[in-house]
């Protein structure tokens, strides 16, 4: 039976991402009506409650955070809007997972996964890329399965560790609408240039890599998704594609199959 109506959550390390799916189609794999997100550490509930609409719906999650994951399932208990509350783990996640330790992979990746899997032209391998807390670089085999891939530390990431880490470089804030310039002046903006343009050749060269070991007869597919990523897209000197919400529409996917 299909699931037209739905609600996919995302549970990440630091936002917790929510999509309305309205008469979703797997075949075009639909893109949410609306989407909604709040600070992993301080959920917005108020703000959760507004953007649900008056519907009762199902809602589906893929989660990384074992608290906030539990802390959401409590509000769905009470929240007359949530028909039920289903919490994917890789077993039930439509996607063979072609690795010694399946259970131990983010969900998060494996979702994405199954977007780019049913996404991806049938005789290419794909390959994913996802820029949150962490960057992750996976490869999807040209015959649909999850093999593996990179985890990178995401640029607030970096960012963190590198104002933790020493006395004098401060904590600065990631300004991803301006490109930094390379050769920065100051500090802060020395930081910028690094963490910005030392992403966008992690990635590349991730990528490059990836893709040398799939070793495939077809280049394999690239999906690019994540907000930060949209940065570091027009870097890349790749022909890629950009899909906001691939884990979200992973997670409306998925939940197809169930
Ligand atoms: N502290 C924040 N406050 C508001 N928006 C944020 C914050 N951190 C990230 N974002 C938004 O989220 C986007 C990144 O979303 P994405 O899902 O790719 O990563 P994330 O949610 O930050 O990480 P994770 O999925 O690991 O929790 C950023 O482009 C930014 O717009
Ligand atoms: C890599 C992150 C943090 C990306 O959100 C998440 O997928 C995760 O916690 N993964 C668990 C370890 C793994 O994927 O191998
Ligand atoms: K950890």
């Amino acid at each position: 039976m299909p699931v037209e109506s739905l609600v996919a959550i995302d549970i990440g390390n630091t936002r917790v991402h929510f999509a309305l799916f309205e008469n979703f189609h797997a075949d075009e794999v639909t893109p949410p009506v609306s989407t909604f997100s709040y600070s992993t550490y301080s959920s917005d509930i108020q703000g959760l409650r507004n953007w649900l609409s008056g519907d009762t719906l199902p809602w589906y999650t893929v989660s990384v955070h074992r608290s906030a994951l539990a802390s959401l399932e409590a509000f769905s208990k009470i929240e007359p809007r949530v028909s039920s509350f289903f919490a994917f783990d890789h077993k039930k996640l439509p996607i063979e997972i072609a690795i010694p330790s399946p259970e131990k992979v983010g969900l998060d990746r494996l979702a994405a996964a199954v977007a780019a899997n049913h996404m991806r032209q049938k005789d290419r391998p794909a390959i994913v890329v996802d820029a949150g807390t962490a960057i992750t670089v996976d490869a999807v085999s040209a015959q649909g399965e999850f093999v593996g891939g990179a985890i990178l530390p995401g640029m607030r990431t970096s960012a963190k560790a590198l104002a933790s880490q020493t006395d004098a470089l401060p904590q600065i804030t990631i300004d991803l609408e301006n490109k930094p310039a390379a050769i920065g002046t100051n500090t802060t903006e020395a930081m910028q240039s690094g963490l910005f343009w030392g992403s966008v050749g992690a990635v590349r060269e991730t990528i490059r890599r990836v893709s040398d070991q799939l070793n495939s007869d077809k280049p394999p597919q690239i999906f690019f998704s994540g907000g930060d990523v949209n940065y570091l897209a027009p870097w890349m000197d790749l022909d890629i594609e950009t899909v906001d919400h691939l884990v979200l529409r992973g997670v409306a996917l998925a939940a197809q199959t169930l």
